[in-house]
């Protein structure tokens, strides 16, 4: 029987007749293999309807995945207390054989098939299963991935109505033509509490021969929402094929003088500042997370994956986040996962408000003091608590950049991470390879509660983008080097280190410093301002900060600050040297051989420093050269 004969035994008939309206007999083919194998009890298929998105909406709170709050258009969402986070160990990349792969999490394809397949079998008795139409990048363009979701979960398909671009009309347009990514999402058994049950039988496996990944067991959103982190994996595997860029980057346009506007690029691991960057109030945002940047005529042009936010809410407060804050309290569509919820009212960790004593968070019914079973205090709410809203609601969107089928000049690259005593603030790298091989191939950044696991542990985190990595680090780097030579005038690339902490471990910088390096950046694109040479690359000169803080923030930046911030500290970067330069010999394979040229370079620049003037040299010293 053909794929659409058995559709129609399947489904209902006004449910048959939608996916009949797609002429892609691959795509009816993978329908009514999978409808057939998850034994859904009920089945809707989802246009680009409001209708539809609306019935989907409303089955979130039908099912009690999502409760509503006081305020119109709001919902909070709950994920068992142990899935609050990635889960690094069992998300695993199916490859024929099982080959190994330094750094990336591999399981024999055909092993890891049957597994999931036995997982997932089933798994829908009793319940409804969404199927979901979105695409990847903006609609009809040079970037645009459709994509189709399967999911038992109304809050994840929620979730990605509010985050992605619809795409049945896509599918429809592009029929037999559509190369499309898969996604087969389980939440499985659910508790008293609607969260997932069997957490021991958590599973993300990502099939990178079939462009599918399948997720069972887990509800957190970088664990389930199929168009995120998961097809991310499937992207920069398409990209190295390709020769453009996938990245772990968000997209934003800074505000140059007398109107200029200039597109940045910035890669940072999870919860170390993309959304807060990106979130500037007198900037404008385009995206937060996932980036695809390609070669247009020898232009580096940069779009949006998504069009909404997926943000941690630890820490927002009106002061550093205004316009967060705001789009937070008025009553647009958004899902808060995680929080304290008392009288209908979302609360927050480090939200600059008073938080009551007792609620409802996710842990369940919560009190202060309130200890988990192993014995910690439990929080108001956890620490990668989210919120989830489309970008259309924030005041700064660009929403020219955003919706722009080309998509954007690519002015400056930004990579950073958390990192406690080695980086400057900020600094430019001398060149395109340069940045590549000392900023992001080199990117080391502490571990935090956007993963399970330990937080704080100082870890080789290349691009931002190691957990989401899917083919060989070698592979990767050498397609960023040879992207740069596909271009006319390639993007400068820069490093931000916002984490820096004196000798007390108290912070070096405010939060919003970041604006003022922002603009010191877009100054340097253009060749406004001059910098001082320093072994590692360009950094801002006192004046033209201290300048940038009064226009800025209003705020005097004293030369102490600066010199303090901006020292060059020679042990701790030859020793970050060391350490990158022994990874690349000893684990990765097929690295292209002027990684270590230029770390080789950057080495014998520090020594020289060192030479000169000593192991921790003020920025005035260069100055003065
Ligand atoms: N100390 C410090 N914390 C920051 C800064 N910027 C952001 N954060 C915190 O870092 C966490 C993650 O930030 P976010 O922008 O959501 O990271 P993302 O996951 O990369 O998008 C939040 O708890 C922020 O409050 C900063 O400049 N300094
Ligand atoms: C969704 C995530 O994104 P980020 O923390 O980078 O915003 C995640 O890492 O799970
Ligand atoms: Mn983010």
């Amino acid at each position: 029987m053909d794929a659409l004969e058995k559709l129609r035994e399947l489904l209902p008939e006004e449910q048959f007749e939608k996916v009949k309206a797609i002429d892609n007999p691959e795509l009816h083919a993978f329908l009514a293999e999978w409808i057939e194998w998850l034994e859904p009890g009920k089945v809707f298929v989802c246009t680009d309807s409001e209708e539809d998105e609306q019935y989907v909406r409303w089955k979130a709170l039908y099912y009690g995945e999502e409760k509503m709050l006081e305020t119109p258009n709001h919902t909070v969402h709950y994920d068992n207390y142990y899935d609050q986070a990635r889960d690094k160990a069992n998300t695993k990349l199916l490859v024929p054989g099982g080959k190994e792969i330094p750094f990336l999490n591999t399981k024999d394809r055909d092993e890891g098939l049957k597994e999931i397949k036995e997982l997932m079998k089933g798994v829908m008795k009793g319940k409804e299963l969404f199927i979901c139409f979105f695409v990847l990048g903006p609609k009809n363009s040079i970037f645009t991935i459709p994509a189709v979701q399967l999911t038992d979960s109304a809050y994840v398909a929620h979730s990605e109505f509010i985050l992605y671009r619809k795409g049945y009309e896509e599918f429809k347009r592009l029929g037999r033509n559509a190369k499309f990514f898969r996604f087969v999402h389980s939440a499985g058994e659910l508790d008293e509490r609607k969260t997932s049950k069997n957490l021991d039988k958590r599973r993300i496996y990502i099939d990178l021969v079939d462009d599918t990944v399948y997720s069972v067991n887990t509800q957190y959103g970088g664990n389930t929402i199929g168009l995120k982190k998961l097809a991310f994996r499937l992207t920069i595997q398409k990209a190295v094929k390709e020769g453009w860029l996938s990245e772990h980057m968000f997209l934003m346009r800074v505000n140059g003088p007398n109107g200029r506007k200039t597109y940045f690029t910035g890669a940072y691991p999870s919860m170390c500042g993309k959304t807060s960057t990106a979130m500037i109030p007198w900037e404008n945002i385009v995206g937060d997370d996932l980036t695809f940047i390609l070669p247009v005529n020898g232009v580096a042009r940069g779009a949006n994956v998504e069009k909404g936010v997926f943000g941690i809410i630890q820490g927002v407060n009106p002061e550093d986040d205004p316009i967060i804050w705001k789009v937070l309290h008025s009553p647009v569509e958004i899902i808060f996962s995680n929080v304290l919820v008392k009288d209908g009212k979302p609360y927050w960790n480090e939200m600059g408000i008073e938080i009551p004593d007792e609620g409802e968070n996710h842990s369940g019914k919560w009190w202060r003091g309130k200890k988990d079973k192993e014995g910690n205090e439990i929080p108001p709410s956890h620490k990668n608590a989210r919120f989830t809203v489309s970008l259309e609601h924030f005041p700064n969107v660009d929403l020219e950049a955003l919706e722009n089928p080309c998509g954007v000049e690519v002015g400056g690259m930004i990579f950073g991470g958390r990192d406690k005593d080695t980086w400057p603030p900020v600094r430019e790298a001398f060149d395109w390879k340069h940045g590549v091989i000392t900023m992001g191939a080199s990117l080391e950044s502490e571990t935090t509660a956007a993963t399970l696991g330990k937080e704080g542990v100082r870890a080789f985190n290349p691009m931002a983008i190691l957990d989401f990595m899917s083919v060989p680090l070698g592979e990767y780097i050498e397609n960023y080097l040879r992207f740069g030579e596909k271009l006319r005038k390639t993007p400068k690339i820069f490093a931000v280190n916002y984490f820096l902490r004196d000798e007390n471990g108290k912070w070096l910088n405010h939060k919003l410093d970041k604006a003022v390096w922002l603009k010191w950046m877009e100054l340097r694109v253009h060749g406004d301002v001059d910098a001082i040479e320093t072994p590692i690359g360009y950094i801002p000169k006192y004046e033209d900060l201290a300048r940038l803080f009064k226009e800025v923030l209003n705020k005097e930046y004293s030369r102490e600050d600066y010199e303090k911030q901006f020292t060059i500290r020679v042990p701790e970067l030859l020793a970050k040297i060391e350490r990158i330069e022994k990874i690349y010999r000893e684990k990765v394979k097929e690295v292209p051989e002027e990684l270590f040229q230029v770390l080789e370079e950057e080495r014998r620049r520090l020594l020289e420093a060192r030479e000169k003037y000593g192991d921790y040299i003020s920025p005035f010293a260069f100055e003065s050269d």
